[in-house]
């Protein structure tokens, strides 16, 4: 499988690293606008090879897209990261035309393409990648609720004061700040609930704890995150290329899927060598769905300022 990565930045760099360490990919491109620096990234990282025991190709282009030619998978992570006090969405301003202006490019040199967009204000990226391309809607795959869902096991690990492998749940709806909907109902520590365990006080602080975890780190570290973001593509990508059928939250255009239609919003997906292979029907509560209608308004708000950019 032949990959590409768009932005050779802090997430760009971290994802091409976390697919080559996980060895099932044959090539990985990496894309960046500033001269030089993919291709110095490329270079750093074919230097673990023989560090880390991989064999996959990790190669470099200065906005070159004929070295992407016939890529399977690229991710597009180009595009300018918030600052702390800032939200995901008043990135929209600078990150629209990147996207738009990359999507474009990919499908020039890889007409088959599946395409994974990682650029913030995701959610509104995604649909903004539909309107722009037209792609078929198994072909274009928000990543926000694989990053949500792996933090929502640490805090809910470090609320139970076990290791993360104990737990399961998910992230749905929007990947932003106050639209994300953890579902703490249907997590579990072992098959069993979390409210076996946790008190529903401390079953609220995880889930607020959970919504802001993007916002915490970008006060931590001056920037937002990497690592984990830089993981969680790595494993959609993996499922594309092994054609796993796992089941992971993206973010997908809804067509009636949980009363929603015409936007990208975060459900669960099964993933395969087709990208979004099946869109999966849960059962939620009352209150659940109210969340999910009350995300799906606050995207809608941003993806109208899009008017612009899909003309
Ligand atoms: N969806 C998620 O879960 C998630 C997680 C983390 C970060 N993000 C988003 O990912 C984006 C990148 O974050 P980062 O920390 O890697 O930023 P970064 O600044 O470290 O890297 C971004 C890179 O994109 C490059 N770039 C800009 N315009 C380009 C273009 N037209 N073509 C090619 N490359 C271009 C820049 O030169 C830079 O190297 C941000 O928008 C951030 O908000 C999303
Ligand atoms: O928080 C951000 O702005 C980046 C990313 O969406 C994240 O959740 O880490």
């Amino acid at each position: 499988m032949k990959v590409t990565v768009v932005g050779a930045g802090a997430v760009g760099a971290s994802c091409a690293e976390y697919i080559a360490i996980k060895n099932f990919a044959s090539e990985v491109v990496l894309v960046d606008i500033k001269e030089g620096f993919a291709e110095g990234k490329a270079m750093d990282l074919m230097q673990c090879a023989n560090l880390n025991g991989f064999d996959t190709k990790i190669v470099g282009s200065t906005n070159d897209y004929s070295k992407t030619a016939g890529s399977d998978v690229a991710v597009i992570t180009s595009g300018i990261p918030r600052k702390p006090g800032m939200t995901r969405e008043e990135l929209i301003g600078i990150n629209a035309g990147i996207v738009k202006e990359v999507a474009a490019n990919l499908i020039k040199h890889s007409p088959n393409v599946i395409l994974v967009v990682v650029s913030n204000p995701m959610d509104t990226m995604a649909y903004l990648t539909h309107k722009a391309t037209g792609l078929p809607k198994n072909r274009i795959i928000g990543m926000g609720g694989a990053l949500d869902s792996a933090r929502f096991k640490y805090r809910l690990s470090e609320a139970l004061g076990c290791p993360a492998s104990d737990v399961d749940g998910m992230v749905i709806a929007a990947h932003s700040d106050t639209g994300m909907v953890p579902l703490i109902s249907k997590a579990t520590r072992n098959g069993m609930p979390v409210s076996n365990f946790l008190t529903e006080e401390r079953m609220q602080k995880v889930v607020e704890d959970t919504k802001v975890g993007g916002a915490t780190l970008t006060g931590l570290l001056g920037t937002s995150a990497w690592y984990a973001p830089g993981a969680a593509v790595s494993e959609i990508v993996r499922a594309i290329a092994q054609d796993s059928k796992k089941m992971i939250p993206c973010s997908v255009m809804l067509e009636g899927e949980y009363g929603q239609n015409d936007i990208c919003l975060g459900v669960p997906c099964i993933l395969g060598k087709n990208g979004i292979e099946e869109i999966v029907s849960i059962e939620l509560s009352d209150a659940e769905k109210a969340n999910i209608e009350e995300s799906a308004k606050a995207v809608r708000n941003v993806n109208a300022l899009l008017a612009d950019a899909i003309a």
